[in-house]
């Protein structure tokens, strides 16, 4: 066989991975190279219809060097985050066998071959939606599928997502999400593990504003790592408050308490962004139509007598808001149109409403 014939294969895969939004918040790390969290976090992983990335990996001994495409244009793959995962799942591949032709790739032969990457995600990316997680933990999840990687302890790939982005661990599970610091320097024990499946809290309805797609000025990797070097509050959040709430909000999940979720998911978020204006200089991510959400919700909940709503904002100004059931949930929209009424062009389809169940 020439060289061009024996050039002409490629192999592909393509996954989806849906993003997540964290109850607990991650925001600091003790390893910059690792990922490694100061604190645990929870997550809830949302509806890969509305908010996820797809992504195609394929291999061929044509293609000359790794490559990727995001949302349609290219960029490098030679930063440390995508250089660190590409190395860790081509250091696991396995035998694979192309169908059409019987040849196998051997783990010898992954080890010489380029990837080519091309991921789109369906809704903004780097603009405080998650994007970074729900890109990584499909790199990963597609490289996995593509080379035929099996963990070999239970949370392993997580670990690997970990190192894309922290928050990424949590997307490769469904439903309720813990990822667990971990206290090895490797960072071996700090991987995701699922809580509860989706369908255990059935009720719980899941509302995305956007409040601006714009792409942040601070992004979380270099925002935490300010507050790391000067937040006071910071080190007392996470070695004070987290552990509690870790607990707590565990059993607030198990046993469906929508109280107790959203006094404490609302809590974290507060004290999330009060860390960011702890540090020095601040860091603003809520804007002025994200305040106005707060005390929406706030009034609502004192007024009902019981929390029937829950917000959290990551870093930006975008709300995920967490409604008790479905009737909770239309009051909930009729509430934010009549706050916030779209202009007389806006496109109502643009207007979206997430179902959890
Ligand atoms: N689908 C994807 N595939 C691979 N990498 C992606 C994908 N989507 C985003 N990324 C990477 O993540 C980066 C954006 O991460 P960043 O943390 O700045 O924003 P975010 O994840 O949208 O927001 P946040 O984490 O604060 O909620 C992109 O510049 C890109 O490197
Ligand atoms: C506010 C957060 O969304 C921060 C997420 O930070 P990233 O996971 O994007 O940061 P890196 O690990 O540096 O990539 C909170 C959270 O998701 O827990």
């Amino acid at each position: 066989m020439g060289k061009e014939e024996e050039d002409a294969w490629v192999v592909m895969k393509t996954a989806r991975a849906p993003s997540n939004i964290a109850v607990i918040k991650y925001w600091g790390k003790r390893d910059e190279k690792l990922i490694l969290p100061i604190n645990s976090s929870i997550s809830v992983t949302l509806d890969p219809e509305h908010l996820s990335a797809t992504t195609t990996v394929a291999a061929s001994p044509a293609f000359e060097r790794d490559r990727l495409w995001l949302n349609g244009k290219e960029v490098s793959v030679e930063g440390e985050r995508y250089r660190n995962c590409l190395r860790e799942m081509r250091a696991r591949a396995t035998d694979v066998v192309i169908e059409s032709s019987g040849k196998v790739i051997t783990k010898e032969v992954w080890s010489t071959l380029h990837i080519h990457i091309a991921s789109e995600n369906n809704f903004p990316t780097a603009a405080g939606l998650a994007s970074s997680a729900a890109g990584f933990a499909c790199l990963v999840y597609s490289l996995a599928q593509l080379m035929n990687v099996k963990e070999k302890y239970e949370g392993e790939l997580t670990a690997i997502a970990r190192l894309g982005s922290g928050s990424a661990c949590r997307s490769l599970y469904g439903g309720f999400v813990k990822w667990n610091m971990g206290q090895e320097a490797d960072g071996k024990d700090s991987i995701a593990t699922q809580l509860a499946e989706q369908s255990h809290w059935e009720d719980l309805v899941i509302i995305i504003a956007v409040v601006s797609s714009r792409q942040k000025e601070t992004s979380s990797t270099s925002g935490m790592q300010e507050s790391v070097k000067t937040s006071p509050l910071l080190k007392y959040r996470a070695e004070e408050m987290v552990p509690k709430r870790i607990g707590q909000m565990e059993k607030a999940i198990k046993s469906m308490d929508f109280a107790e979720f959203a006094r404490i998911t609302c809590a974290d978020s507060n004290q999330f962004h009060a860390t960011c204006l702890d540090t020095s200089p601040p860091i603003f991510y809520l804007n002025d139509s994200s305040r106005r959400l707060i005390g929406l919700v706030e009034r609502w909940n004192r007024h009902a007598g019981e929390p029937q709503v829950a917000y959290t904002f990551d870093a930006g100004p975008n709300a995920v808001m967490f409604a008790k059931n479905k009737e909770v949930a239309v009051q909930l929209l009729k509430r934010l149109l009549y706050q916030f009424p779209p202009s007389a062009e806006a496109d109502l389809s643009r207007y979206d409403y997430l179902g959890h169940s």
